[in-house]
């Protein structure tokens, strides 16, 4: 039996292009998911997972913010980007799926194999 997709797996992954008409995962699938992560949140709603990370400083935080849209850009797959002093606060949804879709996974587990 193939065992669960594990983190390193989904960073292995590439995003495909966001097709539209791609059904969102549902709240379950996406709670499923978030074992192959770390760090993340899912929202409330089950639409969007984020991340949180907390630095000394303000440069720190620009750094990530601008790691998140390196890889975003990368794999054509855009996150929510808000930092300030202290802070950078990364989030991932589908929005032409209107919710998370395997992407958002894909790109979360490839920033915190960068950030390990
Ligand atoms: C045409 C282009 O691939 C699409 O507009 C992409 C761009 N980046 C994207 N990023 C995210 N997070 N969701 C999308 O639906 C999305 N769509």
């Amino acid at each position: 039996m193939e065992d669960a997709m594990t983190t390193c797996d989904l960073a292995n992954k590439e995003c495909e292009p966001c097709k539209g008409g791609v059904a969102p995962h549902s709240a379950a699938e996406a709670k499923a998911m978030m074992d192959q992560i770390e760090g993340w949140t899912l929202s409330d709603d089950g639409t969007a997972i984020s991340r949180r990370f907390e630095f000394k400083g303000f440069a720190k935080a620009v750094e990530m913010a601008n790691l998140a849209a390196w890889l975003g850009n990368k794999q054509g797959h855009h996150p929510d980007i808000g930092f300030g002093w202290g802070y950078c606060e990364v989030t991932f949804t589908t929005h032409e799926a209107g919710g998370l879709t395997e992407n958002d996974f894909i790109c979360a587990a490839k920033l915190d194999a960068l950030v390990a």
